[in-house]
C-alpha cells in the first residue's frame, strides 16, 4: 500500500488559528501546479514495485484548483505511477467553494472523498476563527454533495474553543450525527506560535478554556460518536465501519508516501523528507528540476519514539512482535517494565501482544507515549 499527497498552499484567507503552510494570493497557482507535476517525475521510482492506493489533496485549500488543474494533476499521477483500479482520492474543501457546479467538477475528475472544514455550526465561531463560510453554508454544503452521490464525506470539527459552550458543542456532535457524515476528525484547539491566535492569546484578549472543560467536550464526543457506530480508531479520528481514512490511516501504520509541493512530507519506509514551506524556494529548486526534499537523519531511537508516538493514538497500537523485530528484545522489555503504572490504573491495555489505550489512557495520551520513550543512552 503507497498513498501520494499533493499540497495546495493556497487559501482565501487566514484562519487565525491556522499554521499549515499557504498564501492569501493565487498568482502562482497555474505555476505551482506544473511544479507538482515536475516533482512527480521526478519522483517516478519513488514506490519501486509498489503500487499506489490513495491520492490526497491537501493545503491550504485544495478546493481552488480549477477543474482542468484537478484533472490533470489526477492524471498525472496515474500516468507516472502503478496506480490500482479504485485508488481512494480525498480532497479538502471549504464549504464556500462547494457549488453545485464544482461538486459536478470533482466527481468528474475522480474525487470520491471529500474532507470538509465545518469547523463548527455556530457563526459566532467561524467569525471568531475568521473562516470564509457561514454554519449555513457548511451546512448546505454537506447536503450538496450528498445529494451529488459524494457522500464518503469527512468533516473536521474543533473543539476547546474559548467561546464554545458544552451546548454548543453537544449541538455541534449531534448535527454531524443527524447529518450521517461517516468519518469526523475532531481536532483540541491548538495555540500554534507565529498565528493571530497566539498573539491574541498572548495579549491577554483570548482565554483559552480550563483543561477540564476541553475533556468533558472529549468525553461527550467519545461517548455520542461510539453510541452512534463511530469507531475511535485514531485520537481525533471516528469513521463507521470500513470508512477509515485509507491515507491517513497507511500514515499510522508506517507505509510508504509521497509528498510533494511545498511543505510536504514523504516517507520512503525507512525515513522521512520535507519540502521547504516556501512556495518561491519551492519553485526555483523545481525550476532547475532539483528535488527540493530534505531527508531527516533520524536515529533507531528516534524511529521507535516516531513508532511509540504515532501508534499509541491509534486502534492498532504498539504491537509487541514489531517493537522485538524492529528494535530488540531489550526495547520491548524496556517497555513493557514502564509500561505497568499505566496498565495497573487501566490507561493501557494489553492484549494478544498489542498495548492500546483506554478511554482513561487516552486523556493522557501524549504523557503516556513520553513515558515510553527511549531516551539517550
Ligand atoms: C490534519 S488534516 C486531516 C484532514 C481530514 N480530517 C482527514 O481525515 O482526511 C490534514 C492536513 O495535514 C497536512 N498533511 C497531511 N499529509 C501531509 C503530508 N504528507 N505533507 C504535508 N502536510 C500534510 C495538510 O496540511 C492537510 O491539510
Ligand atoms: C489544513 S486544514 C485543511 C482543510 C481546509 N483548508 C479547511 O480549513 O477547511 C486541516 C484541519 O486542521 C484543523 N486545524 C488546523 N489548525 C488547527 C489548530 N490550531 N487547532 C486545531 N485544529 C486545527 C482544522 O480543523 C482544519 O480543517
Ligand atoms: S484552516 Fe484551512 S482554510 Fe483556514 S487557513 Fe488553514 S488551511 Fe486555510
Amino acid at each position: 500500500m503507497a498513498g501520494v499527497y499533493l499540497h495546495i498552499p493556497f487559501c482565501h484567507k487566514a484562519c487565525h488559528y491556522c499554521d499549515f503552510h499557504f498564501v492569501t494570493h493565487l498568482r502562482d497557482k497555474p505555476e505551482l501546479v506544473e511544479a507538482l507535476k515536475k516533482e512527480l517525475e521526478l519522483q517516478r521510482d519513488f514506490f519501486g514495485s509498489d503500487r499506489v492506493e490513495t491520492i490526497y489533496f491537501g493545503g491550504g485549500t485544495p478546493s481552488l484548483l480549477s477543474e482542468p488543474e484537478l484533472s490533470q494533476l489526477i492524471d498525472n499521477v496515474f500516468e507516472i505511477f502503478d496506480v490500482i483500479d479504485d485508488p481512494e482520492i480525498t480532497l479538502e474543501a471549504n464549504p464556500d467553494d462547494l457549488t453545485d457546479e464544482k461538486l459536478q467538477q470533482l466527481k468528474k475528475a475522480g474525487v470520491n472523498r471529500l474532507s470538509i472544514g465545518v469547523q463548527s455550526f455556530f457563526d459566532e465561531h467561524l467569525k471568531w476563527m475568521n473562516r470564509t463560510h457561514s454554519a449555513q453554508e457548511a451546512e448546505n454544503a454537506l447536503k450538496r454533495a450528498q445529494d451529488y452521490g459524494l457522500s464518503n464525506i469527512t468533516l473536521d470539527l474543533i473543539y476547546g474553543l474559548p467561546k464554545l459552550s458544552m451546548e454548543q458543542w453537544k449541538e455541534n456532535v449531534q448535527k454531524t450525527i443527524a447529518l450521517d457524515i461517516p468519518h469526523i476528525s475532531a481536532y483540541n484547539l491548538t495555540v500554534e506560535p507565529g498565528t493571530p491566535l497566539a498573539y491574541q492569546v498572548k495579549k491577554n484578549r483570548v482565554q483559552i478554556p480550563q483543561d477540564e472543560n476541553v475533556l468533558a467536550q472529549f468525553t461527550y464526543l467519545m461517548d455520542e460518536l461510539e453510541s452512534n457506530d463511530y469507531v475511535h480508531y485514531e485520537i481525533s479520528n471516528f469513521a463507521r465501519e470500513g470508512e477509515y481514512s485509507k491515507h491517513n490511516s497507511s500514515y499510522w501504520l508506517g507505509k510508504k508516501y509521497l509528498g510533494v509541493g511545498p511543505s510536504a512530507h514523504g516517507y520512503d519506509g525507512s525515513d522521512r523528507y520535507f519540502n521547504p514551506a516556501d512556495n518561491k524556494l519551492y519553485l526555483e529548486k523545481i525550476g532547475k528540476r532539483e528535488l527540493p526534499a530534505k531527508w531527516e537523519n533520524t536515529t533507531i531511537q528516534d524511529k521507535l519514539n516516531d513508532y511509540i508516538l504515532t501508534r499509541l493514538r491509534t486502534i492498532w497500537g504498539l504491537n509487541s512482535h514489531f517493537i522485538e523485530e524492529h528494535f530488540g528484545s531489550n526495547e520491548l522489555d524496556r517497555i513493557l517494565k514502564e509500561v505497568k503504572p499505566f496498565l495497573n490504573r487501566q490507561e493501557v491495555e494489553h492484549k494478544a501482544g498489542v498495548l492500546t489505550l483506554t478511554r482513561k489512557g487516552k486523556f493522557i495520551a501524549d504523557h503516556i507515549a513520553a513515558s515510553l520513550f527511549k531516551i539517550d543512552d
